[in-house]
């Protein structure tokens, strides 16, 4: 059996659906569809999601919700009417929503997953409705029937380790298709809880496991993931596999492509994915796996960008003497509830490389305070604005000049990098930039990477 997820651009219209159910149809393995939220049709348009994310503003506003519903709900009749369904699922679904409006929640956090959940929960239910009405064996099933549950917050939940065993009592009945909305369940109070944006690859993911699936499909608008991002660089070079690692770095980094969290499932259970195409779905596509052959990939197999971080730098003699001096500082970001992506340190500087999202102007003032009276630093600066890039490869330390070449071809650029770290990782090379210089340093590293020299296969 597989597990075969489409993202939001693979369901964003009636005829995309169509391209959708002929490939669920094409292979009789695939038996646990899970769907996005409809996504945009073209590059002015608006996800599904994102007009959710208008709509819990406006409730939570007071202010009429009835236009954008009807907005919302267009995107679904279109979809219905391509297929010339007769019964009204979009009547069904508004009055969903319109129940939603009027019902109550923890906070508002839990309103905005609960609306933000719809597209998925809404398309998850015409989908069903559309291949049933082709004469398909296919139903709805929602999360809570396979017993996934959630922990943690909305928009950031996880799955709770005992949902594994729930799905595993799951059966699937010969010949049936099963369509699962992606991207949100519930926790053990009964409230909805999303994951991370693009968190539909995480709920194909845990049913890969949960099911024991023999490959999990993702299924999107490209035919690879490539060494680099497309919309950065000029038709860049296809990858033919990847290892988990060398794709939990390079999700975690931009490509976005395939959620970083998504891979954790698949890794503990050992099932390959497989990154294909709908609008091309006989492309052979990225086969992601345990391992992979080293000597016939490039040294580089591909260069990311994140942007969006700060930095807080602190200055202090002997922190490298100093009994729990790290400690002391993690506990006042704790405090506040802020994570750190990277911690380059030495002997008297120590930089916190911390993602924006998680900063404002009074958090920030706020543990600037207090680390400067119970650190006692002798310099302290915030550092805004810049981006992390990732080069990965298996093979990237297999070349000793390989790091030098990097540094050479940023140079080249313009470019100097203010943090690199090596050696972290081992298969991994971080650097930070300016952020306006994330795309080129990502074009300036792609392009060493396909120079003769840099190839490994030789
Ligand atoms: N290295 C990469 N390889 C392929 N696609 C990438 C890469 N980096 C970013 N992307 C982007 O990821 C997009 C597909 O992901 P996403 O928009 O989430 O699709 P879906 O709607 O299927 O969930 C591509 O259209 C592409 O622009
Ligand atoms: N619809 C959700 C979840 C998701 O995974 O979407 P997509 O598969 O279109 O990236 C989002 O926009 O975040």
């Amino acid at each position: 059996m597989k597990v075969i997820k489409f993202g939001g651009s693979s369901l964003a219209t009636g005829a995309q659906l169509a391209k959708v159910i002929k490939i669920v149809q094409a292979d009789p393995t695939r038996q646990v569809v899970v769907v996005s939220a409809p996504g945009k049709r073209d590059k002015t348009d608006v996800k599904v999601t994102d007009l959710l994310g208008q709509l819990a503003d406006q409730v939570l506003a007071g202010k009429d919700p009835a236009a954008l519903i009807e907005t919302i709900l267009a995107r679904y009749t279109e979809i219905q009417q391509h297929f010339g369904l007769t019964d009204d699922v979009v009547a069904r679904l508004r009055q969903h929503l319109q129940q939603l409006a009027k019902a109550t929640y923890p906070g508002v956090d839990y309103l905005r997953s609960a609306f933000m959940a719809q597209g998925e929960h809404m398309n998850a239910q015409l989908v069903a409705a559309v291949m049933a009405h082709l004469g398909m064996n296919a139903r709805f099933v929602s999360p809570k029937a396979l017993g996934i549950t959630l922990t943690g917050k909305p928009g950031a939940a996880l799955v709770a380790d005992d949902s594994y065993a729930r799905l595993a009592q799951f059966t699937l009945q010969p010949g049936e298709v099963i369509v699962v909305p992606g991207f949100y369940a519930y926790d053990a109070a009964g409230n909805v809880l999303t994951f991370a944006r693009g968190g539909s690859d995480i709920t194909g993911s845990i049913l890969a496991k949960g099911l024991s699936a023999d490959l999990y499909e993702n299924f999107t608008d490209v035919s690879w993931v490539y060494a680099a991002d497309p919309k950065i660089v000029d038709h860049p070079r296809a990858i033919s596999t990847l290892t988990y690692r060398e794709m939990r770095e390079l999700a975690y980094a931009g490509f976005s492509v395939f959620n970083d969290e998504a891979l954790i499932p698949v890794i503990e259970a050992g099932i390959r994915v497989n990154i294909k195409n709908t609008n091309a779905p006989d492309d052979p596509g990225t086969i992601i796996a345990p391992t992979k052959n080293v000597q016939h990939h490039h040294h580089i197999t591909g260069v990311a960008a994140k942007k969006g971080f700060t930095a807080l730098y602190l200055h202090h003699y002997l922190i490298n003497q100093e009994v729990g001096f790290t400690l002391k500082l993690l506990q006042i970001l704790a405090k506040y509830g802020v994570s750190y992506e990277h911690m380059p340190s030495g002997i008297d500087d120590l930089t916190l490389i911390i993602d924006e999202n998680q900063l404002t102007p009074q958090i920030k003032d706020q543990i600037a305070a207090e680390v400067r009276a119970q650190i006692h630093p002798d310099e302290l600066e915030w550092l805004p604005d810049f981006a992390i890039v990732m080069v990965v490869g298996e093979g990237l330390y297999a070349r000793p000049d390989l790091v030098a070449r990097i540094m050479v071809a940023l140079a080249d650029a313009g470019i100097e990098p203010s943090v690199i770290n090596q050696g972290a990782s081992k298969i991994g090379l971080m650097l930070t930039v300016p952020t306006a210089k994330a795309a080129a340093a990502v074009s300036a590293i792609y392009a060493l990477s396909c120079s003769k020299q840099s190839a490994a296969a030789k």
